[in-house]
């Protein structure tokens, strides 16, 4: 899941912590780079771990709850842990408004990676204090968000703040008394394996001493058996047997060695555990099997105890996304788990073997931090959710993060430790980091904003890298990068793009003429392509009460927008229209998703078009959702929408007047279509109903409704078209 790979142990502060935190540095332009300079005035991560008392030596007995407490981390040095980032390059306060925030840089390279995790992650300032709150309190922590927004690079950012001195291996034991009941010791982190080595030594020593007992034996037997007794035939059954006798009797010293089942003799930092999606043996820890139980044949159930991720990331962090993927009886055991510390390892599968060994309680202290989207946190248990919220904090991830200087330079720093962490990309010209910037303005989709979803911004920078690299090329350069959207467009994109296409080819779609009860409504596929869905409405005269009849997933929003649509026919008009039956049509709907009720200022002028006989501009598009007093409100992803109307050959395409903040086409459709805004329905009327309403017709007074509306703005007048900022 988590393709950070950075284990750097925590940089040593001292020197480098203080120029970091701008404090040997001159200069306002410098300490603009840092958000908080209190920090400053702190000491070093240095202090902190001086603080920390090593464990004691020595094992101990017992399941972990016996070690020495390490002392909280002192406040003072922890906080110091969140000092903000720094890009060593120069800036230049003129150009702060640029792309480029003011940074005076030819290329990434000139641009430095912070070390540790924490400091390279953008935005999510609240998700980030939190996290190194936590780390300093051992709390639990629910992150829940968009994926590719920072989840498991915080968590990993967590386990390097968290102390390593705490650390410890864990042993299993063999039992004499009883076999299927393993014993379990603490040591350390590092005494582990000497432990195991100090008993491996101690079995060899006694297998030699066996081995040459045993040799002088069968020397004896066979000399007594060949000289004395004269029959050698007897002799060498007879060391044979002895042979065996002493074979079998050794296994028994090796069975004494104890399985080290949790070494941290190697870590650099506290572990970081990534459980996701891991199945009940994976993340509690599980006995194998044993084919032959008997015999002398068996392997000693100690041998075959295997650790879970909730053991291995003991004193550290255990990370999982996509938390209500967990099956009920896991999210049991991890409650359990996380509310003793301590959780003994069993079989998971009650065929096997293992299932009758159980272990002494094992330790497992670790800080949970479970991730998901909005779905996780409504399917998972709920009482595991209220451990996490007793116990700690919950924290939604941002999407988008206001677009300031600061921000813009940090953006270009978090292409060079993209290019960094690929280790294979070239590094990107200052051009290259403006093109990847404006995309990170648009694909906030909204406006002043920049997309945090930094995951999908990171494949942009690796194909266009990639791209770069299979030119021989020194650097990546803006080409690259317009190339590599191209390229990296998500399946959605492809789809809509062949949608259009073959739409097209069909000659399904009308740009052109006046057609009544049509209208080009506009959808979105995935989360960043549209699609143009046409609406088709007919109005019959009804035996009965009338129906509002349309088909599949869209019957509802459909029923609405006519409900809507009624309730201002009624007021303006004899006209009642529930009493007629109301066909509406979403024509290949099927190929696409219309969001919430973003059409339903499509089906009402479909269905005020058809009821009327006018004619309905087939070279505009129109998207909006519509209020019950006829109000059209914003919808999601009108760029995208914007774009697909252009690209079918619309000319020009009605938006909520409250989304135009949002619009951020590509250059390249600018002047392909024009951008009406509209916060009424009456000006939707006005704008995609043929000719001059005939007086005292319904149109022509649905067009007049809300003077007010009117009066604001004239679309006639010449609607603004937004600029892509
Ligand atoms: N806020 C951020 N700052 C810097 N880099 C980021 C940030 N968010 C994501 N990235 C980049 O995207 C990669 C993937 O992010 P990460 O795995 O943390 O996302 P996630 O939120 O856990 O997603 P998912 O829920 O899909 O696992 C990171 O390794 C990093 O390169």
């Amino acid at each position: 899941m988590n393709d950070d790979t950075n284990t750097d142990e925590r940089p040593p502060d001292g020197e480098e912590h203080s120029s970091s935190n701008g404090r040997t540095r001159s200069g306002d332009e410098r300490d603009r780079v840092d958000p908080d300079p209190s920090r400053d005035d702190l000491g070093g991560a240095d202090d902190w771990e001086d603080d920390v008392p090593v464990p004691s030596d020595g094992p101990e007995s017992g399941n972990g709850q016996a070690d020495a407490p390490a002392d909280e981390p002192d406040e003072r040095t922890i906080d110091d842990l969140g000092s903000d980032v720094q890009i060593d390059a120069e800036i230049d306060e003129e150009s702060e408004d640029g792309l480029l925030g003011g940074l005076q840089i030819d290329s990434t390279a000139e641009i430095k990676v912070p070390d540790r995790l924490v400091d390279q992650v953008i935005g999510q300032e609240h998700a980030r204090d939190v996290v190194m709150k936590a780390a300093k309190q051992r709390r639990h922590v629910m992150m829940i968000g968009s994926p590719g927004t920072g989840k498991s690079m915080l968590a990993k950012a967590m386990s390097e703040l968290l102390p390593k001195e705490e650390l410890q291996d864990v042993l299993v034991y063999h039992n004499p008394d009883d076999g299927n009941e393993p014993k379990v010791r603490t040591v350390p982190s590092g005494k582990g394996d000497q432990i195991v080595e100090a008993h491996k030594e101690e079995a060899r020593k006694r297998n030699q001493m066996r081995s040459f007992l045993m040799w002088i034996i069968i020397a004896i037997v066979l000399g007594y058996s060949l000289i004395i007794a004269g029959n050698i035939l007897l002799g060498i059954l007879a060391a044979g047997i002895i042979y065996l006798a002493f074979r079998y009797g050794s296994r028994g010293s090796d069975a004494m060695i104890p399985n080290l089942i949790v070494n941290t003799a190697d870590q650099q930092t506290a572990p970081f555990e990534d459980a996701t999606g891991a199945h009940a043996g994976a993340l509690l820890g599980d006995v194998r099997h044993d084919p032959f139980q008997s015999g002398g044949m068996e392997t000693p159930s100690h041998d075959r105890v295997e650790p879970g991720a909730i053991h291995k990331a003991n004193k550290g962090v255990l990370f999982i996304d996509e938390i209500n993927t967990l099956d009920v009886r896991s999210q049991q055991h991890l409650m359990t788990a996380i509310q003793e510390g301590e959780f003994g390892i069993t079989g998971q599968s009650e065929r096997s073997s293992g299932a009758m060994v159980q272990t002494e309680p094992v330790p497992c202290d670790f800080v949970m931090i479970a991730a998901g989207n909005l779905d996780a946190m409504e399917n998972m248990h709920p009482a595991l959710r209220s451990r996490i919220k007793g116990y700690g904090y919950e924290v939604y991830m941002d999407d988008t993060i206001e677009d300031t200087p600061e921000m813009r330079r940090k953006y270009a720093r978090f292409i060079a430790q993209e290019v960094e962490k690929d280790g294979r990309l070239p590094h990107f010209t200052d051009d290259a980091i403006e093109e990847v910037i404006l995309e990170a303005r648009r694909r906030a989709g909204r406006k002043g904003h920049l997309t945090l979803e930094l995951r999908n911004l990171g494949g942009l920078v690796r194909v266009a890298g990639d791209i770069a690299r299979a030119d021989d090329a020194e650097y990546t350069t803006r080409e690259h990068i317009l190339q590599a959207k191209g390229r990296s467009r998500s399946i959605e994109q492809q789809l809509a793009d062949d949608y259009i296409q073959r739409r097209k080819d069909y000659e399904l779609q009308v740009a052109e003429g006046y057609v009544p009860g049509r209208v080009n409504g506009l959808a979105v596929m995935g989360e960043d392509s549209g699609i143009v869905l046409p609406v088709m409405a007919e109005v019959t005269p009804s035996q009965g009460p009338g129906e509002v009849i349309a088909t599949g997933q869209l019957k509802e929003m459909a029923q609405e927008a006519v409900s809507n649509v009624s309730a201002i026919i009624k007021k303006f008009s004899d006209e009642d229209i529930t009493q007629k039956d109301i066909h509406i049509q979403f024509v290949q709907a099927g190929e696409g998703g219309v969001d919430g009720d973003s059409a339903s200022i499509t089906v009402a002028t479909a269905v005020i078009s058809a009821l009327e006989g006018v004619g309905v501009d087939q070279s505009l598009a129109m998207t909006g959702s519509l209020s019950v007093r006829g109000d059209v409100l914003p919808v999601g992803g009108v760029t995208h929408k914007i774009e697909a109307a252009a690209k079918t050959g619309c000319d020009r395409v009605i938006i909520p007047e409250a989304n135009l903040q949002d619009v951020m086409i590509e250059d390249e459709y600018e002047d392909m279509i024009e951008i009406i805004p509209v916060s009424h329905i009456s000006e939707v009327l006005d704008v995609a109903l043929e000719g001059e309403p005939e007086k005292d017709s319904l149109v022509d007074r649905l067009k007049t409704i809300t003077g007010s509306a009117l009066d604001k703005q004239s679309v006639s007048q010449g609607p603004s078209s937004p600029s892509p900022q």
